[in-house]
């Protein structure tokens, strides 16, 4: 209990590391004064002597100045081109609401910054491969930030299913459920425009997890069936196309999966409020393996493996054996590591690959497509950009 509890207080109060000198640190970058910017970059990097929180943009600069304030950012932006137009900014993180990712992705690019593009990663698959052609034309680093795969924790648990103490993977499900009041009716996962539902955003982890645990791509979406988002007075020309619940089935090659996403759980008899569900099953043919919390293990995890004989092991891992990392460190410090060792041409220990990101656009869209509300719009070609990154 004592290392729980101090595994995630540094977690979330990192000692703050003196910055490198040689060399520089990296300057990052935020595109939104986004809500998830302090978990996913701000933290992190206090612990990281290579990176220095530089600027953030927003679309008003009352904004972007309250949080540079708040955060100890030196630059604060009003409009999110000025901050790309600044030389002195290496790294773009792109914590925009989903249907911004290709767009400012894609000016980030052209303005000669790395970016860390959050999940998922676009709208489409179409404006996936164009940001990555962006990207390699420009020779610059383009991840998808998958953090939860950067964890030793999951690390370990894809090689025990790869050691075949399960034996041959036959089924896997996935789990994201949050529960009622997670999110307000305003919440841009809940915007039709601004690329919300339940499958793009907690869909883009079971679609990534399913792939990555059973090391297959799908080969048909079965069924996705979903219930629709509806506000509690909605406007006469309500539109519901955006997923508050979405269940899909897959086939991937003889295997099967299931992923169920909700946004909102409601209540147990309808008073009991439910906790978060996040958990993955995979069922080989000689055994089972299940993760528990598998998106943020560092908080707390559970790797329970069972086999045919009957024997059960439970593994926690909060700091691998071998490699960096500390047992406070949490996804998107790993994650930011990562970052920063591929923009310095260092390898990291993992990686997002543009496939692997591509694979996960194209399957959402196929779920989209399955389950009747169609694939989500794509954003104008920037054409111009395109011509200028040739
Ligand atoms: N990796 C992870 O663990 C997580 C990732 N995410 C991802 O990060 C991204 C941002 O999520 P989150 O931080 O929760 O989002 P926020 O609700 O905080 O929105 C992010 C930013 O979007 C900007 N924005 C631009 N246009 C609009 C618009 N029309 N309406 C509303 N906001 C707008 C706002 O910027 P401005 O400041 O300019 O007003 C805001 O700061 C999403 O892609 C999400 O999927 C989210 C949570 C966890
Ligand atoms: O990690 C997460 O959990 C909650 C989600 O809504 C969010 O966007 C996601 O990245």
């Amino acid at each position: 209990m004592t290392s729980l509890l101090k595994r995630v207080y540094t977690a979330f109060h990192p000692p703050t590391l003196p910055k490198s000198t040689a060399p520089e640190p990296l300057k990052f970058g935020i595109l939104g004064a986004a809500n998830i910017g302090p978990f996913a970059l701000i933290l992190p990097a206090k612990s990281h002597p290579e990176v220095v929180i530089y600027a953030v943009a927003a679309r008003s600069l009352t904004k972007a100045q309250t949080y540079a304030n708040k955060h100890g950012i030196e630059k604060a932006y009003e409009g999110y081109q000025a901050m790309l137009d600044d030389p002195e900014v290496d790294v773009v993180y792109n914590a925009l609401p989903n249907a911004l990712h290709y767009e400012w992705t894609m000016k980030a690019l052209m303005a000669g910054k790395h970016v860390l593009n959050e999940k998922p990663f676009s709208d489409t698959a179409e404006e996936a491969r164009e940001m990555f052609e962006l990207a390699e034309k420009k020779g610059l680093v383009l991840l998808e930030a998958f953090h939860y795969r950067f964890h030793p924790a999951v690390k370990r648990a894809k090689e025990i299913i790869k050691s075949g103490e399960i034996g041959a993977v036959k089924e896997v499900s996935v789990d994201m459920l949050l529960p009622r009041g997670s999110f307000s009716e305003g919440d841009i996962r809940y915007d039709f425009s601004l690329g919300g539902g339940a499958f793009m955003d907690l869909g883009t982890y079971a679609m990534n997890s399913i792939r990555y645990f059973s090391s297959s791509n799908p080969t048909s979406v079965v069924e996705a069936t979903y219930e629709a988002f509806e506000p509690k007075s909605p406007p006469p020309d309500y539109v519901k196309n955006v997923d508050r619940r979405m269940e899909v089935k897959l086939e991937l090659g003889d295997i099967t999966a299931i992923a169920r996403c909700d946004f909102a759980l409601p209540n147990l008899f309808g008073i009991i409020p439910r906790f978060p569900q996040i958990n993955l099953k995979v069922q080989g043919d000689k055994g089972s393996l299940e993760m528990f919390n598998f998106i943020l293990p560092t908080i707390y995890h559970s790797i329970t493996v069972k086999t045919q004989g009957g024997s059960k092991r439970v593994e926690r891992v909060y700091k691998a054996k071998e490699g960096k990392g500390e047992d406070w460190w949490t996804t998107w410090r790993f994650q930011l590591d990562a970052m920063v060792d591929r923009v310095r041409g260092r390898e990291p220990d993992v990686w997002i690959a543009k496939g692997d990101t591509l694979a996960n656009m194209e399957w959402i869209e196929k779920v989209y497509e399955k389950s009747g509300l169609g694939r989500r719009p794509r954003t104008d070609p920037i054409v111009d950009v395109l011509e200028q990154g040739k």
